[in-house]
């Protein structure tokens, strides 16, 4: 791609989209799916997001006009060793359960070469690939671009949040730029590749259950939060590359797999279809908050959710704690003090998040598990019991996120251990709050 290049996306969240490289006007058969012959010599493939017979207001595929159908390729063959151990075939069961607070410095990023793929490491999650419920959050480490190589989740879908570094994303679809403070949905089955531009992190929810859907809006109306409208796809784009040896990466039932193939993915001219890769700016999220008094839960900063069979009760939610006005009255304004049914893993892109100003830092995350209380540290409740409660821009500069799950979370080996981030300090934020109760002062 030449550099600076200036991408074209279409813009809607679940359109039924359709496009064509207009190098090749036309590549779009009219009136059906499958024609005899499709033009150019392409051939047409379906991939399907939703079962067949999904309700129709559910359904998602597109239909791929491609040189090549993406069978043409090797065997897969497993990926047994090297780099990428940690991300491969996690056993959720490998470390006992511990409840307690977690909180991590922010990850190195490597200094050997290390492509995205080679760079993901799995932090900690729930759940069964196989029987397609659950989830996963892994972070990103990496310097160099994927080259000739490839990668797609058979497990499930993937939302990205970099936190250091844009990533040039080439799918089938076409091509996206996801710099820090935006995010990308890759769902199940799709083919990426990316390219870095140097140094780069990042964060990334994986859900087994569903597609990622935007929230309902109940009584807030029709406009709101993340608008659909913001949301972008790519616009097709394809490359006829042949050459021997390119790698296509499948994480199939929780481990990698790879298949040589002689030729580039990416050979898609044109599709139609509501199944696409898409990104989203998060400096775009129409922010609600309370305007009189109180703090409201944090589920008002929800992006994007993905849904289980229990109403209301998410596998996951995207949730980002934006730059906004704090405008409550005689209002203890930073996050309560609380104990959740939910798990609550957070990471921070930019800035500071208010609860914690110390030891939260960007490219490092913490985890609030089922239960598990926590709240602001000491020095936030003393600054906030006494200050003066104007007007205040809050958050300037910062953007902190949580992936909020109903499922009970396992914390990895490499979370735990191997990565060598988990901060022993955390609890002591908390032990210095002291006891102000006083039965004499109502
Ligand atoms: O724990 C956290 O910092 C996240 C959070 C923020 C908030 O405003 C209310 C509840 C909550 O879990
Ligand atoms: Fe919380």
């Amino acid at each position: 791609m030449p550099a600076g290049e200036k991408l074209q996306y279409l813009s809607g969240f679940g359109n039924e989209f359709s496009s064509e490289d207009p190098r090749c006007p036309g590549a779009l058969p009219v009136g059906q799916n499958s024609p005899q012959k499709c033009p150019y010599g392409l051939y047409a493939e379906q991939l399907s997001g939703t079962a067949f017979t999904a309700p129709r207001r559910e359904n998602r595929r597109t239909w791929l006009y491609r040189i090549r159908p993406s069978v043409v390729h090797e065997p897969f063959i497993p990926v047994q060793t090297g780099p990428y151990e940690h991300f491969n075939g996690v056993d959720w069961n490998a470390q006992p359960p511990n409840p307690n607070q977690m909180r991590w410095l922010p990850f190195d990023v490597p200094t050997a070469r290390t492509d995205w793929v080679q760079g993901l490491r799995t932090v900690c999650g729930a759940g069964d690939v196989r029987s397609r419920h659950g989830m996963a959050v892994h972070v990103y480490v990496c310097n160099a671009g994927m080259t000739d190589k490839c990668f797609y989740n058979a497990d499930g879908d993937l939302l990205i949040v970099p936190q250091q570094g844009t990533l040039h994303v080439l799918t089938e679809f076409g091509r996206m730029d996801v710099a820090p403070n935006e995010i990308c949905v890759i769902q199940q089955g799709m083919r990426f590749s990316v390219q870095v531009g140097g140094p780069s992190r990042g964060y990334v929810l994986e859900v087994f259950d569903n597609h990622f859907q935007l929230p309902d809006l109940g009584p807030i109306g029709a406009n709101g939060l993340a608008n659909p409208r913001d949301f972008l796809t790519p616009t097709a784009w394809y490359e006829d590359r042949e050459l021997e040896g390119y790698t296509v990466v499948s994480k199939y039932q929780g481990h990698l797999f790879e298949a040589k193939q002689n030729h580039s993915p990416f050979d898609v001219v044109a599709w139609h279809g509501n199944y696409t890769p898409y990104k989203y700016d998060l400096a775009k999220f129409m922010v609600i908050n309370a305007v009189a008094f109180d703090h409201a839960d944090p589920s008002i900063f929800t992006v994007l959710t993905c849904p289980s069979h229990r109403l209301g009760t998410a596998i996951a939610d995207f949730v980002i704690f934006p730059p906004r006005w704090s405008v409550q009255e005689h209002t203890f304004r930073p996050p309560y003090y609380h104990r959740n049914c939910m798990s609550e893993f957070m990471g921070l892109i930019l800035g500071r998040y208010e609860a914690k100003e110390e030891g939260f830092m960007p490219g490092g995350a913490t985890l609030h598990s089922m239960m598990t209380p926590h709240g602001p540290d000491a020095q936030c409740f003393d600054v906030n019991t006494k200050a003066l409660l104007k007007p205040e821009r809050v958050a300037e500069g910062t953007q902190a996120f949580m992936f909020e799950s109903s499922l009970s979370l396992a914390v990895t080996k490499w979370g735990e251990e191997t990565c060598q981030k988990l901060d022993a300090n955390y609890h002591k934020c908390w032990k210095s709050l002291r006891k102000h109760f006083d039965p004499s002062k109502p």
